[in-house]
Order: structure tokens, then C-alpha cells, then sequence
């Protein structure tokens, strides 16, 4: 694995960052840890609250302390969120200490994967999620490929056979 012994996935919601990370750990045998999992557990608390109660910053700040702290854990694959790459610190150390997969999504993807779900308080706060999600990619895509090592695309596959894809990239690496 090129010498890095973690794997971590940047892209947009509903990329599958989650779910096909959870598949990929078992296939390479390593820890799974979701960036947004964690800030829940931290903070005894669902991610739209903390936004309701501490604003985006708020979230970004937690963000940050987790990012920092998960990237120097080995062998494991960390699920981000979203909008992790937007800070800068956590591009330098999501780059410098493992593999970072971006899995790229169509637009019409992200909108039918995120239709239900509550971990996506911007998205919730929109009257035109289709739109929000267009002006986040336009703003975040140059981002994400700065510091990708593979880039994958989710459309079409399930979420095995993008798990596989990815495995058989690091291996080529
Ligand atoms: N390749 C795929 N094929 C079909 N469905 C998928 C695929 N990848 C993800 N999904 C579905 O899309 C939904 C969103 O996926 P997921 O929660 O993993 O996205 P995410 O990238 O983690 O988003 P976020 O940044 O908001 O955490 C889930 O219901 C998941 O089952
Ligand atoms: O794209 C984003 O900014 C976000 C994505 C989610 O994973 C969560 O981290 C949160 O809803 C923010
Ligand atoms: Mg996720």
C-alpha cells in the first residue's frame, strides 16, 4: 500500500464515502471510522443539532479536532465528511498520512442518495437540495482533487464492485 497504511475518503454527500468504506475495511482487514460518526459520539449529540445550536463553525471546529486526531491512527479507513476538505489543515493531513480515494458522484446520484437522511443538515435547510448540492461541487471538486491519490466514480457500480475497484488501484500503486 505504498507505504501508507490508511485509506481515506474525501467527495460529496452521498458519494458513498460511508457505505462503501465500511465494505472496503473489511475486504483490506482494517478499522472503519467515520469523521461524522465520531463528532456525534463526541459530542452526545446528532450533527443537525450542533449545527441548530453552534453553526456551521461550530461543526467545522469539532471537524477539525477529529480529522486531526483520526489521520494519525494507523491502518485504518477514515470515511469524511463532505465538507471536510474545506479546512485547510485537514488537506494536509488527510495528504500526508494515507491514500485519499475521491469518489465522484453525478449530481442526479447525490440527489437520490441523500433524499432521507438527517446528517445533512445543509441540505435540509435548502428548498432546492438539486442546486445546493451544484454550487457545494463547484466550490469543493478542485479541492477534493487536490489532494486524491485515485479517483473513483460510484455511479453505476454497487458498492462491492466500487470496493473492489479501489483495492485493485491501491494495489497498482
Ligand atoms: N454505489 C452505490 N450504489 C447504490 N447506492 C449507493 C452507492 N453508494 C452509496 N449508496 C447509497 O447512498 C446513500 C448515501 O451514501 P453514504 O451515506 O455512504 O454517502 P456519504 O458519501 O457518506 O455522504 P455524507 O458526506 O453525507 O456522509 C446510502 O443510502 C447508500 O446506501
Ligand atoms: O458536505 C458537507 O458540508 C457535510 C457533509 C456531511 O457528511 C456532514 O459532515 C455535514 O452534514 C456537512
Ligand atoms: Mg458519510
Amino acid at each position: 500500500m505504498k507505504g501508507k497504511r490508511n485509506v481515506f475518503l474525501v467527495g460529496p454527500m452521498g458519494a458513498g464515502k460511508t457505505t462503501i468504506g465500511k465494505q472496503l475495511a473489511q475486504i483490506l482487514h482494517l478499522q472503519f471510522v467515520d469523521s461524522d460518526q465520531e463528532i456525534e459520539d463526541r459530542t452526545g449529540a446528532p450533527i443537525d443539532w450542533i449545527f441548530d445550536i453552534e453553526g456551521e463553525d461550530g461543526f467545522r471546529k469539532r471537524e477539525k479536532d477529529v480529522i486531526a486526531e483520526l489521520t494519525q491512527k494507523q491502518g485504518i479507513v477514515l470515511a469524511t465528511g463532505g465538507g471536510a476538505i474545506t479546512e485547510p489543515d485537514n488537506r494536509t493531513y488527510l495528504a500526508g498520512r494515507g491514500i485519499v480515494v475521491y469518489l465522484e458522484t453525478s449530481l442526479e446520484q447525490q440527489v437520490e442518495r441523500t433524499r432521507k437522511d438527517k446528517r445533512r443538515p445543509l441540505l435540509m435547510a435548502s428548498d432546492n437540495p438539486e442546486a445546493t448540492l451544484e454550487e457545494l461541487n463547484q466550490k469543493r471538486d478542485g479541492l477534493y482533487r487536490e489532494i486524491a491519490d485515485i479517483i473513483v466514480a460510484t455511479n453505476e457500480n454497487s458498492i462491492k464492485s466500487v470496493a473492489n475497484k479501489i483495492v485493485a488501484q491501491i494495489n497498482e500503486g
